[in-house]
């Protein structure tokens, strides 16, 4: 449906370098929709989501072929400095979401919605989703919680808007859990699936369940017609996601259990900032060749 192909590259000159808006890949690929997932689950073909928070990572993983990114309110930590996610507000998201959009011609960029955004009712998530697809232009937005935000889900959904929702462990009401806690052990097995169930009743076109047992995480998976995406939760989910910076070792500090590091940029970043640093003090840095 409306493979509208990316326009190549208008600039004036060939050899100009590229600072912003070009397409981040080539043209012909599918821009992703909440079918194709769906169909991926139908196929048994798992995929992988990753966060973003700009223009420039957001070309760099749409390039990679990531079907999905996810503009998270991990912002909040990655971006702001926060410890939580529960001080970061719309206003600070929907500029990151504006930039990843640009730089991601075929994923489907998903936003979340903060904390405070969308508790109160259906009406106030409606209005907060709205704002994240007209200010923002996401493609789809997620939030936090099972049960209690079916009305919200229905309301967000009967409007246009697919949502993804997010259950197990959700960071915004960490105060309320008790801490950075794996979700869904003994008694909480009964609620997760309940919550489960009752997003994908409520609308949402797929699920986050995070830091929930592996075992429980395949019983839902399975049940479900929706694809559930993994973080924390084993294999047998239809999907994963990571934060990026966890992903590619650009996270300081010690990292959750679920978070495997696929490359050390972190390490990469400051060698090339102290390298930098050493050739201008030496004055061996601009050369002949970077000066005019
Ligand atoms: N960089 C980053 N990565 C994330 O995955 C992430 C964020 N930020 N910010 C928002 C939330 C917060 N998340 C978190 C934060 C801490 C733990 C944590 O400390 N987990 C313990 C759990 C111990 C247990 O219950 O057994 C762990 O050791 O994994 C888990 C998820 C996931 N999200
Ligand atoms: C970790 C993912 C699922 C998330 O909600 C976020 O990055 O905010
Ligand atoms: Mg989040």
């Amino acid at each position: 449906m409306s493979n509208s192909s990316a326009p190549s590259t208008s600039s004036a000159s060939e050899n100009a370098p590229v600072y912003g808006g070009a397409p981040a890949a080539p043209a012909k690929r599918t821009k992703i929709r909440t079918h194709h997932l769906q169909a991926m689950k139908a196929e048994g073909e798992r995929w992988a989501m990753l966060t973003a928070y700009d223009y420039s990572t957001a070309r760099l993983f749409d390039d990679a072929g990531i079907p999905v990114l996810l503009v998270g309110d991990s912002a909040a930590n990655v971006v702001y400095g926060y410890d939580t996610t529960v001080p970061i507000t719309i206003d600070e998201l929907i500029p990151l979401v504006r930039g990843v959009v640009r730089g991601a011609p075929h994923a489907l960029v998903v936003a979340d919605l903060p904390f405070g955004s969308y508790e109160a009712s259906a009406e106030q998530a409606l209005a907060t989703a709205t704002r994240f697809m007209k200010e923002g232009l996401a493609h789809a937005v997620k939030l936090e919680g099972g049960e209690r935000v079916a009305p919200q889900i229905a309301a967000i959904t009967a409007a246009g808007i697919p949502v993804m929702a997010h259950i197990g462990f959700t960071p915004q009401s960490v105060n309320g859990l008790g801490g950075f806690r794996v979700q869904g052990r003994g008694d909480g097995a009964e609620q997760l699936v309940a919550d489960a169930i009752a997003v994908q009743e409520a609308g949402a076109f797929s699920v986050v369940m995070e830091m929930v047992p592996a075992e429980l995480a395949g019983q839902v998976t399975r049940k479900l017609t929706i694809p559930t995406v993994g973080i924390g939760a084993g294999v047998e989910c239809d999907a994963q996601v990571l934060v990026w910076q966890d992903m590619a070792g650009y996270t300081s500090g010690r990292t959750a259990k679920f978070v495997k590091r696929f490359a050390a940029v972190g390490d990469e970043l400051r060698g090339a900032a102290a390298a930098y640093a050493d050739e201008v003090r030496a004055g061996t840095f601009p050369a002949a060749e970077h000066s005019f």
